[in-house]
């Protein structure tokens, strides 16, 4: 005979245990982020309760002293939802996010600030820095570009006109799943909804499975599945978030032309965010209109050795300078090397201004 049922038993009686050691150690962990609240408040009305370079560490560290058999990314990802607990308990955050709900936007702004965040759909990118400008929100999370369509220019335009800078980034793998309704008839789909870019995202596996159904770009995902709960003959494509939303299920999953499709988000504040040991400043710079002006500009990168992660050129809208450069490297503006080189800049720009140092994105 079998002996599972006791080894069941016995198993079930230790994972008991676990759970009580883990629950009571949970309790200890929100208890001490109660007395660092505290701490943070004693003597400051104006007290910041969200450290994104704190949790940029406690995350790496688990990552690195993680033994298995859990994937790393996966203990983080509980820890990010323990620490998300912590920190509502010592302040609940409110984040904007470019809406609507079930966007890859919501999907960013959860997997950076975890469950416990309030998070609020905006309509438009500008909306999202308006709100936290005004104080409505602690944070902001808008799309800033993505691994097959480049830079999502708006964003870019909304930090020349504010006053906001960058307190943190997330990178989120794109997943795209065609989607329908109980009551599609999945043999008729005639009609596909989605967002533009991703159309453009799934354009070759569209050609090939659906060359004949009408593709209509709406303003969002969530919006494209919102329109397919009423029709019996369209589908959506759209992610994991709108898909729970509005009940959907999919057709064919993945369906993304490249599988290291992703969209990098950023964190928009107005608190300036210490060293993490491994960090990313972002600048934009106005140079003047003469020649050799972009050499001027990233020869102290070069000779510094600063790795320059991304440069975007943008229009300026000021008319007095022709382009403006958005710049993203390595390091924290804290660091010697980086505030040497950002004083050199400095010199050479018409304009310089830094939006941000923040920690690299964890998950
Ligand atoms: O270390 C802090 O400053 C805390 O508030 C504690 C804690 C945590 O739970 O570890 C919670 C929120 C902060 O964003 C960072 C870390």
């Amino acid at each position: 005979m079998s002996d599972a049922p006791i080894n069941l038993d016995s198993l079930r009686q230790r994972i008991d245990e676990l759970d009580t050691d883990i629950l009571r150690l949970i309790s200890e962990r929100a208890e001490c982020a109660r007395r660092v609240a505290e701490v943070k408040t004693q003597g400051d009305p104006k007290a910041v309760f969200y450290r994104p370079e704190r949790e940029a560490q406690v995350l790496r560290r688990i990552m690195e002293l993680n033994p298995g058999p859990l994937d790393g990314e996966e203990m983080a990802r509980l820890f990010r939802e323990i620490m998300s607990a912590c920190l509502a308990l010592e302040q609940p955050v409110k984040v904007a996010y470019l809406g609507p709900e079930g966007t890859f936007t919501q999907q960013a702004a959860l997997k950076h600030f975890g469950e416990s965040a309030v998070s609020l759909p905006m309509a438009a990118i500008d909306e999202v820095f308006r709100e936290v400008e005004a104080g409505a929100v602690n944070y902001g999370v808008v799309p800033v570009e993505n691994s097959t369509e480049g830079v999502i220019n708006h964003t870019l335009d909304s930090f020349m006109d504010s006053g906001m800078g960058i307190c943190g980034e997330v990178v989120l793998r794109i997943h795209h799943h065609l989607l329908v309704a109980d009551t599609t008839r999945r043999d008729k789909v005639s009609r596909i909804y989605s967002h533009p870019q991703s159309f453009a995202q799934c354009r070759k596996w569209l050609d090939a499975h659906y060359p004949h159904a009408e593709r209509i770009p709406v303003s969002s995902n969530a919006e494209a599945a919102r329109l397919v709960k009423t029709e019996w003959h369209s589908a959506a494509i759209a992610g994991d978030m709108a898909a729970k939303l509005y009940g959907l299920t999919r057709l064919a999953e993945k369906i993304e032309d490249r599988p290291d499709n992703s969209t990098r988000f950023l964190i928009i504040g107005n608190q300036p965010v210490p060293m993490s040991g491994e960090d990313k400043t972002s600048i934009v710079v106005a140079m003047r209109n003469q020649p050799g002006a972009l050499h001027d500009l990233l020869e102290p990168f070069h000779r510094h050795q600063i790795d320059m992660t991304r440069l975007e050129t943008r229009p300026s809208r000021s008319g007095v300078w022709n382009y403006v450069f958005f710049i993203d490297f390595k390091g924290h503006r804290d660091e010697p090397r980086v505030a040497a080189v950002l004083e050199e800049v400095r010199l050479r720009a018409a304009e310089l201004k830094i939006l941000g140092s923040y920690p690299q994105g964890v998950l």
